[in-house]
Formats: structure tokens, C-alpha cells, sequence
């Protein structure tokens, strides 16, 4: 079990300090996948990099079985670490080794002979359908196998705890759901309590038994997923919930082929959760880019100034610039998730 308790991180900011971390209270069951969603620079990588020491709390404590983990020093955090297994974004692979050798790493580290460290690296490979790609560089990878290295990574020295930092959000719907399945037989197979941080509502639908919403450094709303779905309390937890039970619609009315489609369009969802708002976005988008925005579904409300709701648009036009214009989406207040590509 990890019970957190008025924690609070304090950063030095341009003219005094920042808070980023104010009074978080959380308990995490063992064997458990506890997800943690908010908006951007809500705290979530913050909160996730506490649980192993990365970042050392202002105030407060992390108690992991008992121990107050705020108060070890740096060679009983390192014995620590070796218990707590953390997945990243971007993977953080080292690009010149192989599988293999990016499995074999952590244990190397741990100081585990070579025949051991064999043998471990032989069991986690098909632990993570990587059987025959032992060998290869990591740089030949797909995103998802990378991340499938990631996860055996994490593994290697048999931790009880495993941190997933946004660790499906570089990834397309498909190999997203193929990762978070995994995560989640791993859950079961080890009873491995898994923490992840996220800003989609659907991982959390898909895996999590319990969620904490977390917005301006304070959680807003916390509790089993399935009585959060049914019963959200805040206006935001109102509207994170609502724009996913919405996706899930659009998907069925999508594959049922409800929608007028053009050649060649990339279809995609924005969500807007307070922050940008839509009009000047989708403005700039068709302006700076030259491309097409075709709105094809769109139910958005505002609420004191701020957007809230799902607009599924198609945007066509010559592929560089539909590229460009998703990464400037993706820069912006917004949630954007690309369904498919004609
Ligand atoms: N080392 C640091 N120094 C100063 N400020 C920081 C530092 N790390 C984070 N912050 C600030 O703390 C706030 C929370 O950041 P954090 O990365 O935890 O948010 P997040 O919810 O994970 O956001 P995102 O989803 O965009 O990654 C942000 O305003 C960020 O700028």
C-alpha cells in the first residue's frame, strides 16, 4: 500500500515560488491500478515522480508498507528503486543497445552475475511477446514494441510497484490498447500495484479499479472508477466523464458509418476541458496551415468563458501540412486523439 499524505512540492519560479503540489492526500491499495488523470500542468508527472524519490516532496510523506520513503537516504532509495518499476513516454531506451541489453541493464546495475542476468532477460522476453527480438536494435522498433522493452525493463528486478508516466500517449488507439492490456495482465499475473498518470479518460475507463483527479496541484475527486463514472461530483470530473462516454458514442457511430467522410481526410477528436477555446483554434489551424477543417460532430458547451465538450472534425489537405497542423493542436489546451486515417 502506498498512503500519501499532505504532500506538498514547492518550486522556486520566476519571481518567488510555485507551487506545484498542495496538500495531496491519496491511498493507493496494493495489487491495485490506480490511475491519475488531470489537465496539462495539473502536477501529475510531479505526483508520479514522488512515489519513487525523483522528486523529493517540500512537505509530507509517502509511506510505501509502512516506511516513510521522505526520509531514506540515498543508498536505501536505491534499494528502493530496485522494488519500484517506472514506464515513460518516450520510453527513455538507450538507443545503442539491443533488446537484450536494455532488459539486462537495471539488473547490470543491481550487480546480478551474467548468467543470472541471462537467464532473467530470457524469461521477461516472451513475458512481453518480445521472443524473437532479442537481438535487435531498439532503434527498429515500432513505438509499442519499444514500449513492451520498457515494460520488461521495469520488470527485471521483480518490483511491487510499477509508475507508468503518460506510458501509452505517444501511441495509436490500436497499439495503445495492446500496451494497456498488458499492463493489466501483469497487474494479475504479479499483483503488482500500478500508479498511472494520464490525461485520457479511456485508459482509465479501460484499466484503472480506482482514480484520482487531480487539478492545480489538488486532487478534486477520488474514488473507485466505476463510481466515479456513475456518480462525478465536480464540474470538471462532470465533463472528463462526459466527453468519454461521448467518444465511446462516436466510436459505434463511426464504425457504423453515420458520418459523410471526403477522401483522404485524417479524422480526429478534440476535447476541450477549460483552456483554449475552440473558435480562434480551429481559425488559426485552417489560416496558418492551409488545410481543411470539416466539423463533423461537434457538441460544445461554455461555462463561464471556458470550453467545454467533443468536436470530431476531418482535416484535409496535403499531408505535411495536416501534420503540422495536429502538432499545433497538440501544443494547445486541448485533447486531441486521431482516430483514423482514410
Ligand atoms: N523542476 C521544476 N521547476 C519549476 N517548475 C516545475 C518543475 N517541474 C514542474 N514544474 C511546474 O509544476 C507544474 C506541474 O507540472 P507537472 O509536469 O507535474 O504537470 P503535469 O500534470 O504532469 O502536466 P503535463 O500533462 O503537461 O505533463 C507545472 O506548472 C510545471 O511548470
Amino acid at each position: 500500500m502506498i498512503e500519501i499524505r499532505n504532500l506538498k512540492k514547492v518550486f522556486p519560479a520566476a519571481g518567488g515560488l510555485f507551487t506545484a503540489l498542495d496538500g495531496i492526500n491519496l491511498t493507493i491499495p496494493e495489487g491495485k491500478i490506480y490511475g491519475i488523470i488531470g489537465p496539462s500542468g495539473a502536477g501529475k508527472s510531479t505526483l508520479i515522480r514522488t512515489i519513487n524519490m525523483l522528486e523529493r516532496p517540500s512537505e509530507g510523506s509517502v509511506v510505501i508498507d509502512g516506511e516513510d520513503i521522505a526520509r531514506f537516504d540515498d543508498s536505501r532509495l536505491r534499494a528502493l528503486r530496485q522494488q519500484i518499476g517506472m514506464i515513460f513516454q518516450h520510453f527513455n531506451l538507450l538507443t545503442s543497445r539491443t533488446v537484450g541489453e536494455n532488459i539486462a541493464f537495471p539488473l547490470e546495475i543491481a550487480g546480478m552475475d551474467k548468467a543470472q542476468i541471462r537467464a532473467r532477460v530470457k524469461e521477461l522476453l516472451p513475458l512481453v511477446g518480445l521472443e524473437d527480438k532479442e537481438d535487435t536494435y531498439v532503434a527498429h522498433l515500432s513505438g509499442g514494441q519499444k514500449q513492451r522493452v520498457g515494460i520488461a525493463r521495469a520488470l527485471a528486478n521483480h518490483p511491487k510497484i510499477l509508475l507508468c508516466d503518460e506510458a501509452t500517449s505517444a501511441l495509436d488507439p490500436q497499439t495503445t490498447q495492446s500496451i494497456l492490456r498488458l499492463i493489466a495482465d501483469i497487474n494479475r499475473r504479479f499483483n503488482l500495484t500500478v500508479v498511472l498518470i494520464t490525461h485520457e479518460m479511456q485508459v482509465i475507463q479501460e484499466i484503472c479499479d480506482e482514480v484520482a483527479f487531480i487539478e492545480g496541484g489538488r486532487i478534486i475527486e477520488a474514488g473507485p472508477v466505476r463510481e466515479v463514472f456513475t456518480n462525478p461530483r465536480s464540474p470538471v470530473v462532470k465533463e472528463f466523464v462526459r466527453g468519454a462516454l461521448e467518444g465511446e458514442k462516436l466510436r459505434h457511430l463511426l464504425a457504423a458509418g453515420t458520418f459523410q467522410r471526403s477522401n483522404g481526410g485524417r479524422l480526429i477528436r478534440i476535447t476541450f476541458a477549460g483552456g483554449a477555446t475552440e473558435e480562434p483554434l480551429l481559425a488559426s489551424v485552417i489560416r496558418r496551415f492551409s488545410v481543411d477543417a470539416n466539423i463533423l460532430f461537434g457538441n460544445i458547451d461554455t461555462v463561464r468563458e471556458t470550453p467545454f465538450g467533443t468536436l470530431l472534425l476531418e482535416l484535409t489537405g496535403e499531408a505535411v501540412k495536416v501534420d503540422e497542423a495536429l502538432a499545433y493542436i497538440r501544443s494547445r489546451d486541448v485533447k486531441v486523439e486521431v482516430i483514423d486515417r482514410e
